[in-house]
């Protein structure tokens, strides 16, 4: 057989690539107390001289997916995120020239946007801003629910959200808890703070002698007010963010009794970028989708009874 020449072979590969897909990085650049976020779904895919490990096994041409993994990481520590395009170039520019047996790089990213939770009047004062400069919720609309119920006499008005995505990229401790032989989980003094809400509430409008309320602008009141408390509590606990986010609604809603909530901790962990020679000083993050820390808990008017059933809030 001629040198360079393949083997004749009945089975002949086709088109392939390879590498990791849906890298969740999370990027937090910090401009004094004024916090920016970058949050992609990276995936490489990348293809070359990869005969070989196709059809003997050897891997002599294959940089791990393990190793494209940590690259979209590094990259995002050493070179930034402008933006998804910026970020994709120099990932698919680095691939193909360090590695001469990769040809070919193609870098997908969804990008989610973020936008700034505005701040109560209270804490805009406080703070001299209009914004809370570290507290963010995700672009797209939440998912509006509600449930009446009417025995011929007596109303029943629940009404709620869910997907309602929200992010402190600070302000937010965990530590003091139990440890017992299990328990591996790091003292935390500044992390990310993330929940998706699912909320439900009850009206106090039960009869029709009743004056009904606003609904539309209930809705839009009690979902200013959550947002406002998630941002400014100064959280020690998800459970602590819960009870402020219900005691908001409660003392300025005098339509609400209860609300009951489903808030799953969107856990962001610290990428270890040490071996690669990089320092990561709460920037670079990774995005886990499972599994999640499931906090929930109804907060109720002194007095009232607490109606709203346990397992709701997740539908
Ligand atoms: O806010 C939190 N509450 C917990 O109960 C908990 N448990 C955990 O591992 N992390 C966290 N975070």
């Amino acid at each position: 057989m001629a040198e360079n020449s393949r083997p004749a072979r009945p089975v002949v590969l086709g088109q392939n690539q390879y590498g990791k897909a849906e890298n969740r990085v999370v990027k937090i650049t910090r401009d004094g107390a004024t916090h920016h976020i970058k949050d992609l779904n990276v995936s490489v895919a990348l293809s070359g001289d990869m005969d070989d490990v196709h059809y003997s096994g050897s891997n002599a041409h294959v940089l791990p997916t393990d190793t494209t993994k940590n690259t979209v990481f590094a990259k995002a520590r050493e070179h930034g995120i402008e933006s998804a395009e910026q970020f994709g170039i120099h990932l698919a520019r680095h691939f193909v020239t360090s590695q001469e047996v990769i040809h070919r790089a193609r870098i997908r990213i969804e990008e989610y946007a973020w936008e700034r939770i505005e701040s109560s009047d209270a804490n805009s004062k406080f703070i001299g801003a209009d914004e809370v400069k570290h507290s963010f919720v995700r672009k797209g609309q939440e998912t509006r629910l509600t449930e009446i119920t009417y025995d011929g006499e007596q109303w029943q008005v629940i009404s709620g959200l869910k997907d309602l995505t929200v992010l402190n990229s600070t302000n937010s401790e965990f530590w003091g808890y139990i440890k017992d032989k299990y328990t591996t989980l790091q003292e935390a003094y500044d992390r990310i703070l993330a929940t998706s809400v699912a909320a439900q509430w009850r009206f106090n409008w039960t009869d029709d002698e009743q004056k009904m309320p606003n609904w539309e602008k209930s809705y839009e009141q009690v979902r200013k007010h959550m947002l406002q408390a998630f941002a400014e509590t100064y959280s020690l606990s998800l459970q602590q963010t819960l009870y402020q986010m219900g005691s908001r609604i409660i003392n300025n809603r005098s339509e609400i009794d209860e609300v009951r909530f489903s808030l799953p901790n969107k856990h962001h962990f610290l990428v270890d970028l040490e071996p690669f020679g990089l320092k990561n000083d709460n920037e670079v993050y990774f995005a886990a989708d499972r599994p999640y820390g499931l906090i929930e808990g109804t907060v109720v008017r002194d007095g009232c009874e607490a109606r709203i059933p346990v397992d709701m809030t997740n539908l």
